[in-house]
């Protein structure tokens, strides 16, 4: 017999379409619309494989998949339109080998499909497909797959991890993710910005202090240790700590207990570190700065989230949940992106990350005249200077005209730059002078001495 492929959808129509197009692609296969009829069927019968919706009346397809899991049944690729981090990561955790957003493509369900027949018997890897969602954590790009996989994979550890990644990359809300998707979530996740603390104040600000600890201590405080008890402290900034109380970190880790600050009472805690830094600490270890036994015991496990300019793909999904949230929370009429607005956003370098681009989006929302946002809204809409354009030709430019033996380059540069900055500056000014000379921040008689300067030169 042939082996088949199952489905289980409520949804009759998902159920016909999938169906037909695998049938299309020669595979037999059996369509169940609950989970009751799957489990009476595997009375005498085997799938090959079998797709699951998660969310559906009754039993839902996690529980059947776990319950498929522990019967070694397999493999199973789990459908739902509920696209977030955390239907991913708990289709993982009960064994789905692949994840499939709706509405799929059904090309690219056929090819998902066959993969993973194709690799069933050697142990599969998993990988989420398409995860587009509107909650926290966004991403479709490959690198944010594989964040999504990894925090599916370690969130129910309690495992120590580092996240590492430029600024306003989402390590945050990565830090999050681990928390709501492990057996803490009902605990409190507390959150401590290392370098946002003056260092004389973080060690009672971690560990709390008694009262007369110090000047000032008139009451017994808890430390964000104690407030974190049972769930997560999310220590942000880690790599600048100061190295005293880096060594204190330490043993508390080691020991999972500590001393409030003036106090006797040892106390045992309960709480998963999970530590961020945008900083290189292999680098700071290297220069003295960082204990290398402190990172390997925050290292366990490392999420490296990406630069925004490294994953472009994913900023037309960011950009758009950006502009719609931002509407909604200011109750602003919506407003959608243009084609070409959306396409010079994606050109765009992004140094400081999603935040950068939800600043972006945020103006826009405000901003922007019409309900379609056009690339001339984006006019004088930098995230950051950028200068980098210009100043790498300059570069380029200095460096041929000195590699040519060429003298006195920097007279030559700094006439260049006046005149650029003096032309594009009456131009925008329609020729007033005065009003040019006050936006460029110089004053007139500069100005005038700087033009003259130039014709004069011309005319020579
Ligand atoms: N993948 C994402 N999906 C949706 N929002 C995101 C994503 N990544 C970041 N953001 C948003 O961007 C902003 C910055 O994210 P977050 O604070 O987590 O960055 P960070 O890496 O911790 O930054 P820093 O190093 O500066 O503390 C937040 O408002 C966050 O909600």
């Amino acid at each position: 017999m042939t082996e088949e492929i199952w489905i289980v959808d409520d949804d009759r129509g998902v159920r016909f379409v999938l169906a037909e197009v695998l049938r299309d692609a020669g595979l037999a296969v059996r369509e169940f619309g609950e989970v009751g009829s799957v489990r009476t069927a595997l009375l005498d019968a085997r799938p090959a494989l079998l797709l699951t919706d998660v969310r559906m009346p009754g039993e839902d397809g996690l529980s059947l998949l776990r319950e498929l899991q522990e019967r070694g049944v397999g493999p199973v690729i789990v459908m739902s339109a509920f696209t977030d981090v955390a239907t991913a990561a708990a289709a993982y955790r009960a064994g789905a080998v692949d994840y499939l957003a709706k509405p799929f493509d059904l090309d690219h369900a056929v090819a998902v499909v066959q993969r993973a027949l194709a690799s069933a018997a050697a142990p599969a890897e998993l990988i989420v497909e398409a995860v587009a969602s509107n909650h926290a954590l966004l991403g479709e790009s490959a690198p944010m797959r594989e964040v999504f996989r990894l925090i599916g994979r370690v969130a129910a550890s309690d495992l120590n991890v580092l996240i590492t990644g430029e600024t306003g990359t989402g390590k945050e809300l990565v830090a999050r993710a681990l928390h709501e998707e492990s057996a803490r979530r009902q605990k409190p996740f507390v959150a401590l910005n290392t370098a946002a603390i003056p260092s004389e104040l973080l060690e009672s600000e971690l560990f709390g202090h008694e009262a007369g600890a110090f000047t000032g201590a008139l009451r017994r405080v808890a430390g964000r240790f104690e407030q974190a008890e049972g769930g997560t402290l999310f220590l942000d900034e880690i790599g600048d700590m100061p190295l005293a109380l880096q060594t204190r970190l330490l043993r508390v880790l080691a020991g999972g207990e500590f001393y409030r600050v003036g106090g006797r009472e040892l106390i045992r805690g309960n709480v998963r570190i999970v530590a961020a830094t945008h900083q290189d600490l292999s680098a700071r270890v290297a220069a003295g700065l960082f204990r290398a036994d402190l990172m390997h015991r925050l290292d366990v496990v490392r999420i490296e989230l990406p630069a925004l300019r490294n994953r472009r793909g994913d900023i037309p999904l960011l950009a758009r949940h950006f502009l719609t949230a931002m509407a909604q929370d200011l109750k602003l009429p919506p407003k959608r992106f243009s084609k070409a607005a959306l396409k010079l956003i994606a050109q765009r370098e992004f140094p400081g990350n999603v935040r950068e681009l939800e600043n972006l989006c945020r103006r826009l929302a405000v901003i922007a005249p019409g309900s379609e946002i056009l690339p001339t809204d984006l006019d004088g809409m930098r995230g950051a200077p950028s200068g980098g354009d210009w100043t790498d030709a300059l570069r380029d430019w200095a460096a041929e005209a000195l590699a040519a033996g060429e003298v006195e380059i920097h007279a030559r540069a700094r006439e260049a730059l006046d005149q650029t900055l003096l032309q594009a500056a009456l131009q925008a000014c329609d020729g007033h002078r005065q009003n040019a000379a006050q936006a460029l921040g110089v004053g007139r008689n500069t100005l005038t001495r700087k033009l003259g300067t130039s014709r004069a030169r011309k005319s020579s």
